[in-house]
């Protein structure tokens, strides 16, 4: 359709009916026309178009009459391909031509149309289309408004649904199952609002730290986790006054690009150009009403968040919120029930399940163990001369220093008044006393002070190793009556010394 040749106004003999049609064809919307196309497809002109061509595309009828081009030179290059194809198939089978296909106005803008016509085949070959066609553009803004609400409406539905679930998930949370179903949230989040990572960090009191505590990251993209624990955010002057701005008024931090973050951010953008992070928003974290952490999401590329993005990171970090808020509860009652509240130790009710469970996994694997039993030497007289409040200080005072010489993986416990149980893990062979022996040379070498009073003292311990029992069945019950009965073998032997299976010693 590229060549263009003169031809006669067909309706040059029908003078007055043209005129009439003229009139008429001014009245209606749309664009009438007769379209007729060469037998070979190699010419094409409209024979008759409405004046109303010129008036929305510029558009000269009179040329239109020779060559069809400039109305084809209109059409959206995405939709010419198509419409050729239609015409090519309309013609050879001369079924009505029925199109939708936008058209470049006046004014520049693209314009959707529909035309409809039906075909005719003329004697010399060529086919000739009478119809019209009118512009749908408003049909086509509708339709596309009610797509996108439908899709809004499906969005808003899915993410609905996605925190239904989180939420039945976070009600029925087992105990210590918490940081599981974060992990699940941060995915299922992380997905749905198509991010490139997701996570949660905890602040430290003062907000002089963060650590990133549960993280997700899509396909392909690094993981900041273990780069980010304990990070000093004292010099971040920005990110602290965001902090503010979370535990005030309850905002989110929204950077849609970083690079268009306040110069007062220069040490912030630092790290985030490290971490590759263009885009975030985050959300705080509220536990008794304070800001505890934040729930955030990143982009490494720029990106436009929805308008409504803070407010379904706030509905997501409420959720969060509310599970670590019943979480700390949870655990707090946990903990008042298992621990002494005078020196924070595991108190019996910790300890003997933990020592069944010990005994059945030495059963399992053959790990042993070793019991020490401590006793404060004498501890009435201290009582007795510097107050029960004294007392107190010293069974702290122990407790520390205990610790102090243990591992984090051994079992200290206040097992009754000023009597203590160390289980620790069996050391190498004749080396058991050598735990034991550092706490009594430390606990000697210890001034306890209280006021202006100060006191030295000193402790002896019974300890038990399962190895000594070779193979024999063993309860916490034996374990503990033993020990206990060489403490007291310890505390007739002189006090500050211990009895193991080998005899007294005193370091
Ligand atoms: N201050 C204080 N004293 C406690 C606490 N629990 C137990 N005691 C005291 O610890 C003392 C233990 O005394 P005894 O069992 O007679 O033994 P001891 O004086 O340490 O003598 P030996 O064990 O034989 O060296 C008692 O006076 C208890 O009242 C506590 O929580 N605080």
């Amino acid at each position: 359709m590229t060549a263009s040749v003169p031809r006669q106004d067909s309706q040059k003999n029908n003078g007055l009916s043209a005129k009439f049609f003229h009139k008429l064809a001014s009245g209606v919307p749309g664009v009438l026309f007769t379209y007729c196309l060469s037998a070979d497809g190699s010419q094409h002109w409209f024979p008759y178009i409405s004046n109303r061509v010129e008036a929305l595309f510029g558009l000269d009828p009179e040329s239109l009459r020779r060559d069809a081009e400039g109305v084809f030179a209109r059409i959206h290059p995405d939709d010419l391909v198509g419409l050729e194809e239609s015409v090519a198939q309309s013609a050879a089978d001369l079924t009505p031509w029925c199109y939708r296909a936008r058209l470049k106005m006046l004014d520049g803008s693209y314009q959707w149309y529909e035309a409809h016509s039906r075909p005719e085949r003329q004697e010399d070959g060529s086919t000739i289309w009478y119809g019209q066609y009118t512009n749908i553009q408003h049909y086509k803004s509708l339709e596309q408004s009610l797509r996108e609400s439908e899709e809004e409406a499906s969005y808003q539905a899915q993410f609905q649904k996605l925190m239904a679930r989180f939420s039945a998930d976070f009600i029925h949370l087992g105990f210590g199952t918490i940081d599981e179903c974060i992990d699940k949230l941060l995915a299922g989040i992380g997905g749905f609002f198509e991010v490139d990572r997701a996570y949660v960090y905890a602040f430290t009191d003062g907000y002089t730290h963060m650590t990133n505590t549960h993280e997700w990251c899509a396909d392909g993209v690094p993981s900041l986790l273990e780069s980010q624990q304990k990070v000093d955010i004292r010099n971040f002057t920005w990110w602290q006054e965001q902090i503010r701005h979370m535990a005030n008024q309850d905002a989110v931090v929204f950077v849609e690009d970083t690079r268009a973050l306040p110069p007062e951010a220069l040490a912030e953008l630092g790290l985030l150009e490290e971490q590759g992070v263009r885009a975030m928003i985050c959300a705080p974290i509220l536990v008794r009403g304070q800001v505890m952490g934040f729930f955030g999401v990143d982009s490494v590329r720029v990106r436009s968040w929805r308008a409504d993005q803070s407010e379904l990171m706030f509905i997501v970090s409420g959720l969060l919120s509310g599970a670590l808020e019943r979480n700390r509860l949870e655990e707090d009652l946990v903990n008042q029930s298992v621990r002494d509240p005078l020196t924070g130790l595991y108190n019996r009710r910790y300890l003997m399940p933990r020592l069944h469970e010990m005994l059945a996994a030495s059963r399992r694997h053959g790990e042993r163990f070793c019991l020490a039993m401590f006793d404060i030497d004498h501890f009435k007289q201290v009582n007795d001369s510097l107050g029960h409040l004294a007392g107190d200080v010293i069974l702290k005072r122990f407790t520390t220093l205990l610790l102090a010489h243990t591992r984090a993986n051994d079992l200290v416990s206040r097992y009754g008044g000023e009597e203590f149980l160390l289980v620790f893990n069996e050391v190498a062979a004749d080396q058991e006393g050598s735990v034991v022996t550092r706490i009594l040379e430390a606990v000697r070498g210890e001034y306890f002070r209280f006021k202006d009073d100060q006191a030295r003292i000193t402790v002896s311990a019974g300890v038990v190793c399962l190895s000594e029992f070779q193979g024999a069945r063993v309860t916490p019950e034996i374990l503990i009556r033993e020990a206990d009965k060489r403490l007291y073998q310890a505390k007739e032997g002189g006090r500050d010394c211990l009895v193991d299976a080998g005899g007294l010693s005193r370091p």
